[in-house]
């Protein structure tokens, strides 16, 4: 059997078949040449068995990016699994939207839910002359975040864990945070291959979902310089209430609330 006719056989398996070569050729660690060169030949016994370990790992819903273990974020290559939740495409649209509204050289940023450590990482290695602190109330997402920045040689980022702002204490120019904000309620509609695998502290919040959103609102002025922004990811129906909640803790600043590639709601700036 050639290796096409083996990822044909199997694709038919799964709901989502693009995800086979994707893994496969991740795992091997081929170019797409090389990966092109190989369909039309023999399937060795050893990359049989680890083509049948892969279907049943995405059979049961494992995501795509927990069986590879690494994914790109914003032109980082970031270990990922189950300590953490994926980081996603509109995130890297948060962060591109603070690179280019942002052009200080000299900015102490905390990115609180750092997770993977994906906003952090990028900033930070964007801007080697920015500070930046990366929390999260998880010590196992932390040690990731760790483990990502060394993976990835950035050192202008420290690390703490906190409980959005109980174990910060410094002011900072910029206040970031993806948190979580999915309401229980949504649970029936959410993927299986998410909420099976990605860790609930990173998905769920109380208050239909606001319950960081309120916390931030509330204490951040303790955390923010005179100057300070604060740039969130909401979900795609909280840009009203969000904005209102932040407007109304931070009268005297402007809030926006801005869309993804999507045209969705996906964005809040304070500032
Ligand atoms: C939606 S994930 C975002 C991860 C990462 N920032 C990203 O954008 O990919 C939310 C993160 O917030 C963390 N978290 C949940 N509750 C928290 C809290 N009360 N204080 C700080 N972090 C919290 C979770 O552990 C998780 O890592």
């Amino acid at each position: 059997m050639t290796y096409l006719q083996a990822f044909r056989k199997y694709e038919k398996q799964l709901a989502r078949p693009e995800e086979l070569r994707y893994v496969f050729r991740y795992g091997r660690k081929l170019s797409y040449t090389d990966f092109i060169l190989l369909l039309n030949t023999a399937i060795s016994d050893a990359d049989q068995a680890y083509l049948a370990e892969i279907v049943d790992r995405l059979s049961k819903d494992e995501p795509a990016q927990y069986i590879v273990g690494e994914t790109e974020f914003y032109g980082l290559t970031l270990d990922v699994d189950a300590r953490a939740l994926i980081p996603r495409p509109e995130t890297e649209e948060l962060v591109a939207l603070i690179l280019a509204e942002n052009a200080s050289d000299d900015l102490k940023v905390l990115d609180i839910g750092t997770g993977t450590g994906a906003i952090a990482l990028s900033l930070a290695k964007a801007q080697p002359t920015w500070h930046v602190l990366a929390s999260d109330i998880s010590s196992d997402a932390l040690d990731l975040t760790q483990q990502n920045a060394t993976k990835n040689a950035i050192k202008n980022v420290n690390f703490t864990l906190s409980d959005v702002f109980s174990n910060i204490s410094e002011n900072y120019d910029m206040i970031v945070s993806n948190p979580p904000y999915i309401a229980d309620f949504e649970k029936v509609d959410m993927a299986k291959n998410v909420l099976d695998y990605e860790p609930h502290l990173a998905l769920f919040a109380e208050d239909n979902g606001l319950a960081i959103y309120q916390k931030l609102a509330k204490n951040a002025v303790s955390y923010l310089t005179d100057n300070g922004k604060i740039y969130l990811e909401i979900g795609h129906l909280q840009g009203q209430a969000v904005s209102q909640l932040f407007q109304h803790h931070f009268p005297e600043k402007r809030v926006r609330v801005l869309q993804d590639l999507a045209g969705k709601d996906r964005m809040i700036v304070i500032d």
